[in-house]
């Protein structure tokens, strides 16, 4: 036998109703007889207090009685046969005198007991049961109405009452005897004391009843039906990804609960915990949903939480002093006390040196909280012993849940890292020493981020999700959106990873989505919805929207962006980038950057400083990493001179061979940046300073492939003109190779951290001679690779393959 318990949405309406009769008949069908529990509709209970309010100081409440009245009578209306609509219609009209007869009695007494509110509020179940039994007679003859302040006897706590067990118990079995043929519609929430009078039974009232009714009868399930789909594992209204949790331990579900979960209310599940009868939470609006089994044991789960839990309003108090806290008796007196004026704390951490106790409460007690220590402690706070308490506002307490943590090491390593390159500051923590449980309070400003990034962290099967802000939308930046649009359901399928363009922006405008900018037609939205651009604007915007895992990409050459990496890495973001200038200006600059971007756990991923895609950087990492020393660095690193000496042949002119280079994607958007060299030597102090070495741009020694007159042009189209004048100079060099059966390279190299780079002539016994279109080729000689250098090779220059690098690092962030 079941016990089904329908809460106020699920008969909050003609169409809801319809869904619970159907819910119920198809129990019964499938030769079930369940026992139904119903709330009031929703509003109702708190109509009727509300009414009882306002009888008390004499004001209307008749209006809201016909509303009252309506909304019954236009169900019975609707889902009753008018043949038997009356009787129904005299019941609750009887119903609704004898309510108002009480409110009239409230008025003339000009006072409301908590006797007479429990009285008028448990006409919302005693209206909404009597209904819906009657509907459903229709269809099952057996369904019969059941007021269970007969059935549930408790103390004479008004508003709260407690439950005797024994009598509610003997009577309940009663009940079922005496109806065993019946299919029973029963009124949640409400009792009666001793001598009879109506009591209710407090918050959750309703699951109560079930939970009664279930333990007593021996149920093999309780189902409660409400409008979400099951226990989820975040509040989904801030974390889009989180999902519903098939089964949850009540442990899990008590903890999940009591830090936000609105779904059930911890406390009434006790009986059917202390019977293991499982408790299912169902959806009345989707029911071929499973819904989330709460059962005796944790079950299989593939995550090793079961979910997180927050309650967005906090307040801390701190208390401190050395003469008192630690010693035996103190924290005693201080929870007594709180309990003593049913103060909830909700969290208690202290530190080791047990000179300070923090905990947490509700903001609304914190002022009442400290009143009462104050007075509590005069004597101690007047003695010095224990210092002012002091209240800290404005935070959230954020909970990871689930029995499974206790068994896997490295769950709050895996909380707290997630935090941390968040830029989320923990203000305090707390383990129970269940371990099913890590809370940690943070900022209130912080909530929405912290619960999307520790949810991305500890259901990272699922998949996470890095918001990118990109600058740049030129040749790579285009091609990087590109990609990122072919691969997108690949890498969600495979990886796991979700990548939204949250921003964008060039040197005209600038678009900023939440929801990621649709990478299929972002070039007419950035054109029709951009705003002007405005880097600074765009780094603040950056900021603000505060996302978790988020990445700052650079894909202009401007030497603008790089005045800002500090700030972004301060904020907690990410960078990729593939414009050098950050990294190959001062070195101070250089490794402020580092260290800024270490201190705050963030990434700074520029693997197509050099080489573009092909893995330079990363190499020279690894092997410093690993502990070789690194002798020398020999290396062709610019793909665009590496492709016009490579094309510069037969009747080809020079100045034909840079501009095919250009239109090719190879150069930089000022080619003059390349043939004088400065690209070259910017990898080449990029490397340098990542092997450790101190070296700024002038200590490089730097030849060149130009002649004077080039090297001087004040503009791009200056230097054309330049180049064509300069034929005659290129084809004696190029002669000159020819006759001596060599090729010539413009060559780098590292070697006791000095950077040289000159123009080559080398022969066929080179490792250098054969290279083909825009081939980089860097050898790297070090302790372990000493006889035979360890070689990477092959194009160093293009959109495709650079905008790839690109991506490569962007997946690679917190990875
Ligand atoms: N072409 C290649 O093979 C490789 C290029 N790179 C680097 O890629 C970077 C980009 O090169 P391209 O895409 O060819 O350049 P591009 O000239 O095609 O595009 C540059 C983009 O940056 C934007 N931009 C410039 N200043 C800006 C600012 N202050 N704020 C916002 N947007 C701004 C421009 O509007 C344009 O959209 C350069 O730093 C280059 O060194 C790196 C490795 C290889
Ligand atoms: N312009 C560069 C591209 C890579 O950084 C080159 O030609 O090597
Ligand atoms: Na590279």
């Amino acid at each position: 036998m079941k016990v089904l318990k329908f809460g106020g949405t699920s008969v909050g309406s003609v169409e809801s109703i319809k869904a619970v009769l159907d819910i119920v008949k198809s129990s019964y069908d499938a030769g079930e007889k369940p026992l139904v529990v119903l709330s009031a509709m929703s509003g109702v209970t708190n109509l009727l207090t509300a009414m009882a309010e306002r009888a008390a100081e004499r004001k209307e409440f008749e209006s809201d009685l016909k509303l009252l009245e309506d909304r019954h009578f236009d169900v019975v209306k609707k889902l009753i046969a008018v043949k038997f609509q009356n009787p129904v219609f005299t019941k609750l009209k009887l119903l609704i005198n004898e309510l108002e007869e009480i409110l009239q009695g409230v008025a003339a007494l000009k006072e409301l007991s908590h006797q007479s509110k429990d009285l008028i509020v448990s006409f919302g179940e005693r209206f909404s049961n009597y209904m819906v039994s009657k509907i459903m007679e229709q269809y099952i003859a057996e369904s019969t109405f059941i007021d269970a302040s007969h059935y549930i006897k408790t103390d004479s706590n008004f508003g709260h009452a407690h439950v005797n067990e024994e009598l509610t118990n003997q009577l309940v079995q009663a009940l079922a005897h005496t109806h065993a043929d019946k299919l029973l519609f029963v009124t949640g929430f409400i009792g009666s004391n001793e001598n009879g009078r109506v009591t209710t039974l407090g918050r959750g009232g309703s699951d109560y009843t079930a939970a009664i009714f279930g333990s007593i009868l021996n149920a093999d399930a309780i189902e409660i039906w409400t409008d979400v789909n099951g226990m989820l594992t975040a509040d989904p209204r801030i974390v889009k990804k989180a999902f519903s949790l098939p089964i949850l331990s009540y442990t899990e579900a008590m903890e999940l609960s009591y830090f936000g979960a609105k779904v059930i209310y911890p406390p009434t599940m006790i009986p059917a915990f202390l019977k293991k009868i499982p408790i299912v939470i169902r959806n009345t609006f989707e029911p071929e949903f499973v819904g989330t089994v709460i059962q005796f044991d944790s079950g299989k789960s593939d995550y090793p939480i079961k979910g997180i839990s927050s309650i967005s309003d906090i307040s801390v108090i701190n208390l401190s002093g050395s003469g008192m806290i630690g010693k035996s008796g103190f924290s005693g007196r201080l929870f007594t006390l709180l309990a003593r004026e049913q103060i909830n704390v909700v969290l208690i951490t202290q530190s080791s040196s047990e000179h300070s106790i923090t905990f947490a409460v509700h903001p609304d007690d914190a002022q009442k909280a400290v009143a009462l220590i104050k007075n509590e402690f005069e004597l101690e706070l007047e003695a010095n012993k224990l210092d002012l308490p002091e209240i800290e506002e404005n935070l959230s307490v954020l909970a990871v849940v689930g029995e499974n943590m206790k068994r896997t090491p490295g769950m709050s390593g895996r909380l707290f890292y997630a935090l941390g390159r968040n830029g989320i500051n923990v203000r305090a923590i707390a383990q129970g020493s269940s371990e099913f449980n890590i809370s940690v309070i943070i900022k209130k400003d912080n909530l929405a981020k912290a619960l999307n990034a520790v949810h991305d962290a500890f259901f990272a099967a699922l998949n996470k999700t890095l918001y990118v802000f990109n600058l740049g939308t030129g040749n790579i930046g285009a091609t990087l959106f590109k990609q990122l649009h072919e691969q997108h359901d690949f890498l969600l399928e495979n990886n796991d990873v979700e990548i939204k363009v949250a921003g964008m922006s060039n040197s005209r405008k600038m678009l900023f989505d939440v929801e990621g900018i649709d990478l299929a037609t972002w070039k007419d939205t950035l054109e029709s919805d951009g705003e002007i651009a405005d880097l600074s604007a765009f780094i603040e915007r950056m900021k603000e929207m505060d996302l978790p895992n988020c990445v700052f990409i650079d894909n202009t050459a401007s030497k603008l962006p790089a005045t800002y990496y500090e700030e972004i890495f301060k904020a907690n973001i990410s960078i990729v980038t593939c414009n050098k200038i950050a990294n190959s200006g001062d070195y101070a600059q250089y490794k402020l950057l580092h260290d800024t971007a270490r201190r705050h756990g963030v990434d700074f991923f520029y693997e197509t400083n050099v080489g573009a895609g092909l893995p330079i950087v990363r190499v020279l990492k690894d092997l410093m990493l690993s502990g070789d020393r690194l002798l020398k660095i020999e290396a062709i690193l610019s793909g665009t001179i590496s492709y016009i000496f490579n094309n510069f042949t037969g009747d080809a002119s020079f100045y034909d061979v840079v501009k095919k280079a250009q239109e090719l994607g190879y150069t930089e958007p000022d080619p003059r940046d390349d043939l004088g060299g400065v690209d070259f030597m910017r990898k080449m102090l990029i490397l340098a300073r990542d092997a450790g070495n101190v070296i700024e741009p002038s200590d490089v020694d730097l030849g060149n492939i130009l002649p004077e007159a080039c090297l001087n042009a004040t503009s791009v189209d200056d230097f054309y003109a330049e180049l064509l004048k300069a034929e005659q100079y290129f084809n004696d060099l190029k002669n000159k190779a020819l006759q001596e059966n060599k090729v010539i390279r413009y060559i780098g190299k590292l070697e006791n951290g000095k950077v040289s780079i000159s123009m080559q002539m080398v022969g066929d016994t080179h490792p250098f001679y054969a290279l083909s279109g825009s081939d980089n080729i860097i050898s790297f000689t070090t302790e372990r690779y000493k006889e035979r250098p360890l070689v990477v090779k092959g194009p160093g220059a293009g959109a495709e393959v650079t905008a790839g690098g690109v991506f490569a690092d962007l997946v690679n962030v917190g990875a």
